[in-house]
């Protein structure tokens, strides 16, 4: 049997403390895999042990199949949870660690049969008379899962339970966990802080962002359709890149998003998306850009609806079946608070130290390339390295090609963006294109 979970404006304040988590609503299916997935610190454990009973409700409603469960005990929830620790007895073998909360629930019993079938769903049968100490991290990690799972609990909770595993042995444990879960269909809730696991493993994706609910989404559609800048950066791999613009709509000429030196030019007719900009006229906005709305080809070869720009290589990142290439199109970058610090970088360039004067250079330089026009030819016009980029590096724009593709870097290029796939959030980061969800149409 699965359950449902609903929170109900449900926040946590710590003694004396600012709310750890403020006013989440959310409602987990019957045997649905739900991610809670933020950087550290956002509120995701909370949100868990709450749900499991370890920590109380502040404000707000838990409730577990439709009864108010805030005040009921966590034994009584039914509920089996998993951290990132292991949590092993340490004296007891893999088979009486699994057989424990069997034995809790009913003494006098044989659960022979029960740990067996357990041991052989996670295939560790021949690890049940070892000790903890005689197993390695993912072994163990697997006799904790399967201690969870052994009394059949109707909630799953795992908080992090991956991440002291090196990254093999993680995507291979991530599988069996999708397919444990989806044998047992226990409905189930999972902390991580990684975007690529949440989007691998859920059938939603809950954002949290400093205890606040940002969005609730299946993978595809936080992909595709970020409520805001801050999930827009969280997900994806090479992040997307946020670049300080303005919208210029003039009443008699071509709608423009300008990028610094640079403009895109939006395609006539405009689309509903794109006429909906024309009320950002003149303000600062975002303009966000995937790494595949973006390629490298003259502006002789624009397909409907592509717009040119030039960009500097500053930076080729070999991937195997793929080539990132980080460029500098002269535009700024937007900063998006609380982020940096939670997601690894792809390796990139260093910068260094001498940053505001080698910024300055740098725009010029570009602006001074972008003069001389576009390279009507594809081939990466190679410009020699300037004293400065030994100095200091930057880019704003990454962009993937095939692993054949050959880039060099401090070559110019031209680009182009597909203006289909344009994102633009608007001043307090909320997207404004594409329009969110609840905007009536423009002939409503
Ligand atoms: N027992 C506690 N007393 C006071 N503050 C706490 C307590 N537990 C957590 N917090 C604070 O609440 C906030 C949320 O913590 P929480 O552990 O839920 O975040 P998290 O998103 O799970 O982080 P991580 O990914 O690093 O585990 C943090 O600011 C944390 O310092």
């Amino acid at each position: 049997m699965s359950r449902a979970i609903v929170l109900r404006d449900v926040s946590k304040k710590y003694d004396r403390g600012s709310y750890a988590v403020h006013r989440v609503s959310l409602a987990v299916e019957p045997g649905e895999f739900l991610v809670l997935l933020g950087p550290s610190g956002c509120g995701k454990s909370t949100v868990l042990r709450m749900i499991a009973g370890l920590e109380d409700v502040s404000e707000g409603e838990l409730l577990l199949d439709g009864s108010y469960a805030n005040d009921v005990p966590p034994r009584e929830r039914d509920i089996a949870m998993v951290f990132q620790n292991f949590a092993l007895y340490p004296s007891m073998t893999a088979r009486d660690n699994i057989g424990f909360p069997l034995r809790l629930r009913d003494p006098g019993a044989d659960h022979g049969l029960q740990v067996d079938a357990t041991a052989r769903m996670l295939a560790i049968e021949d690890l049940l008379d070892r000790f903890p100490s005689q197993l390695s991290g993912g072994e163990r990690q697997r006799v904790a899962m399967g201690r969870a799972v052994s009394r059949r609990p109707s909630v799953f909770l795992l908080d992090e339970p991956l991440s002291s595993l090196d990254a093999k042995l993680r995507s291979h444990l991530r599988a069996e966990i999708a397919r444990l879960t989806r044998e047992l269909g226990v409905t189930t809730v999972y902390v991580t802080h990684d975007q690529s696991e949440a989007m691998s493993l859920g059938d939603r994706v809950a954002v949290l962002r400093d205890g606040v609910l940002q969005q609730v989404s299946p993978p595809r559609e936080l992909y595709a359709r970020p409520a805001n800048v801050f999930v827009a950066a969280f997900i994806g791999t090479p992040r997307i890149s946020l670049l300080d613009a303005v919208v210029h709509a003039p009443l008699d000429g071509r709608m423009t998003v300008e990028l610094g030196h640079q403009s895109l030019a939006l395609p006539e007719p405009l689309s509903v998306e794109h006429q909906l900009l024309r009320i950002q006229q003149g303000r600062r906005v975002v303009v966000g850009l995937r790494s595949e709305a973006v390629r490298i080809a003259p502006p002789s070869r624009a397909r409907p609806g592509e717009a040119p720009l030039v960009g500097v290589v500053e930076h080729v990142e070999y991937q195997g079946h793929e080539v990132l290439v980080h460029l500098d199109t002269g535009s700024r970058r937007a900063g998006v608070a609380d982020l940096e610090a939670s997601r690894p970088r792809t390796a990139g360039p260093q910068r260094h130290a001498s940053r505001q004067g080698g910024l300055r250079r740098m725009r010029q330089r570009v602006a001074a390339r972008m003069s001389g026009g576009v390279p009507a030819a594809c081939e990466a016009a190679h410009v020699p390295p300037a004293p400065e980029r030994r100095t200091m590096v930057r880019s704003d724009l990454v962009l993937r090609t095939g692993p054949h593709g050959r880039v060099r870097t401090g070559a110019q290029v031209p680009l182009l963006v597909d203006l289909a796939q344009l994102y633009v959030f608007d001043h307090r980061g909320r997207r404004i294109c594409p329009a969110p969800d609840d905007l009536p149409g423009l002939d409503q």
